[in-house]
């Protein structure tokens, strides 16, 4: 009797402790004066996600609270704002101070594994990181990549041609087939691998990175047990991998094959001049990651070796396990990304006929039959770009990794952000602002893009390729790519919508913001 009583008075003890504690940490917000929804102790505001999409949950809380409002991830608290004031000081003006991105419950600890790559590093070494990649995407470089991308989109025409072919009203579903798209030239652009994942659904590198992508949505209940409790975040991540081990891990695979391809690229005497190439070129084997960032940290001046020829750069290197774990970043960063973009520019054109033929009008004028899509010719597309630009405006699907820790308390502003405290950019409430947008958000109008009427706005009015150093390093390749596959499609088939078309698009939240029930279309060929 005795020992259950103080087993009860300890529990109870323990929890007031950590009651007290919790609540504790979510008076942060109303001490900064900074309005948001009262958290429950042990969930914070993370029930408010059960049945809605984080983006929409912001938009309704932006609502209520207005441009800029706190809520609670568990005892982490997340200030929310679309104040593009705010916005511009955060992710350009005081980089410095916020070049930390925010962080999964269930991740690999950024300043100390091997396996970061670019998207999780911080500091030093998100910085040499970045310095290794940023070059691979250069205007020269994505020249080269033109002749995959051409490729691959007629690829795609001749298993559009095929699945029209097969249905009365030449129906085709151009969310699958657009991922079925992206990865063959991102793999074939960043790693040089011949795929053939557009003729091929059940192609290996299709199926896992899928299975990865997937996966990432399941929000298992580790996940919420991460939220919860993040400073047991070791605990969660050693019973993620316990966890994978059991069950087949799609990652896992990946890993293997970069692996097995990557000692291929280093026995083999061909030449390549890809992504891959230049990640083998920065490699040191034998120096492990803080090697590196203490040589980048105490300067990287140009230096000699005894023989007087400049050393190789401390500062653009990579070790083995970043080669490898950068190879499987841009699988993923690159195609789920890029496909989904694709699909929704083409529900938009489809759903504004006037849009659509004077995009096709614009392509006939600068195209004349028979001559390719390139880098030079697409420049000028300026429609194009505005089309791009508005659909993407709409759908920013990218949005909820468009965040930064704050690493010293600071003032933004005129508000204090508190050391570790996580700011995100409301995006979707962004682009639907009416002071930036208009009445009318909902509607799609490309020339919201004119020249005119983008001299009128904030520059941080629109990012869903975020801002500042951390932006999108990929943005030049998804647009060329996008660019040149709307070419092609839209000189040979006029799209329409199909009679299962959800108009407007229910949407879904998974790595991505995508449509619920994907994007199905005619694809009429133009006589
Ligand atoms: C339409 C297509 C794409 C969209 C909308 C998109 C969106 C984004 C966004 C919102 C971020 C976060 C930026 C920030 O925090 O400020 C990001 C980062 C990143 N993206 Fe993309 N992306 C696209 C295509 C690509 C492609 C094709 C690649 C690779 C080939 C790529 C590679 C990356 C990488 C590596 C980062 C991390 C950059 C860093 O932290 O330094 N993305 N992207």
């Amino acid at each position: 009797m005795f020992f259950t009583y103080l087993l009860l008075v300890t529990l109870g003890y323990l929890f007031a402790v950590f009651y007290w504690q919790r609540r504790r940490q979510q008076r942060v917000f109303k001490d900064l004066g900074i309005p948001g929804p009262e958290p429950n102790f042990l969930f914070g505001n993370l029930i408010a996600f059960k049945d809605k999409m984080m983006c929409e949950q912001y938009q309704a809380w932006h609502a209520t609270y207005g441009e800029t409002f706190g809520y609670f991830e568990g005892p982490t608290p997340v200030l929310v704002t679309s104040n593009a004031d705010i916005l511009h000081q955060v992710f350009i003006k005081q980089f410095n101070n916020f070049h930390a991105r925010k962080l999964w419950p269930v991740q690999v600890d950024p300043d100390q594994s091997e396996e970061v790559h670019l998207f999780f590093a911080r500091g030093q070494r998100w910085k040499r990181l970045r310095s290794v990649v940023n070059p691979a995407f250069t205007a020269s470089k994505l020249r080269k990549m033109e002749p995959q991308m051409n490729q691959s989109a007629d690829r795609l025409i001749e298993v559009l041609d095929e699945a029209a072919e097969k249905s009365d009203e030449k129906r085709v579903e151009l969310c699958g087939l657009f991922r079925r798209l992206t990865l063959n030239v991102i793999v074939g652009c960043a790693l040089g691998i011949e795929q053939d994942a557009i003729r091929d659904p059940n192609n290996g590198f299709l199926k896992h990175c899928q299975g990865v992508i997937d996966d990432t949505t399941e929000q298992p209940v580790l996940y919420l047990f991460g939220f919860i409790f993040p400073t047991l975040n070791k605990l969660w991540m050693f019973l993620y991998k316990f966890m994978h081990n059991i069950k087949f891990n799609p990652v896992y695979w990946l890993e293997d094959r970069m692996k097995e391809y990557l000692n291929y690229r280093k026995k083999t005497d061909e030449t390549y001049d890809d992504l891959l190439q230049q990640m083998l070129d920065a490699r040191i084997p034998d120096k492990s990651f803080h090697d590196l960032d203490i040589e980048v940290k105490t300067g990287d001046e140009p230096q000699l070796d005894i023989n007087g020829n400049l050393k190789k750069s401390t500062f653009k290197s990579l070790t083995e396990s970043e080669v490898v774990a950068h190879s499987l970043l841009f699988l993923l960063a690159g195609y789920e990304t890029s496909s989904t973009t694709l699909a929704y520019i083409f529900y938009e054109l489809a759903t504004n006929p006037h849009v659509q033929h004077a995009l096709r009008k614009e392509i006939m004028e600068a195209m004349p039959e028979g001559e390719e899509p390139s880098y030079n010719n697409i420049k000028d597309l300026k429609y194009m770009d505005m089309v791009i630009n508005e659909t993407l405006r709409k759908y920013p699907l990218a949005s909820t990794v468009i965040a930064r820790q704050c690493q010293d308390t600071c003032q933004v502003e005129g508000l204090t952000i508190p050391s570790g405290m996580l700011v995100q950019a409301n995006v979707w409430a962004l682009h639907r602002d009416p002071k930036h947008w208009g009445t009318d958000p909902e509607a799609f109008d490309p020339t919201r893009f004119s020249p005119e009427n983008k001299a009128e706005r904030h520059g941080m009015s629109w990012m869903p390729f975020g801002a500042g150093p951390r932006m999108c390093v990929g943005l030049r390749f998804a647009v060329v790519q996008m660019k040149i596959t709307m070419c092609k499609l839209l000189r040979q088939y006029a799209f329409h919508p199909a009679s299962d078309l959800h108009s407007p698009l229910q949407l879904k939240e998974g790595a991505t913001i995508l449509p619920k029930h994907g994007v199905p279309l005619r694809a009429v060929r133009i006589p």
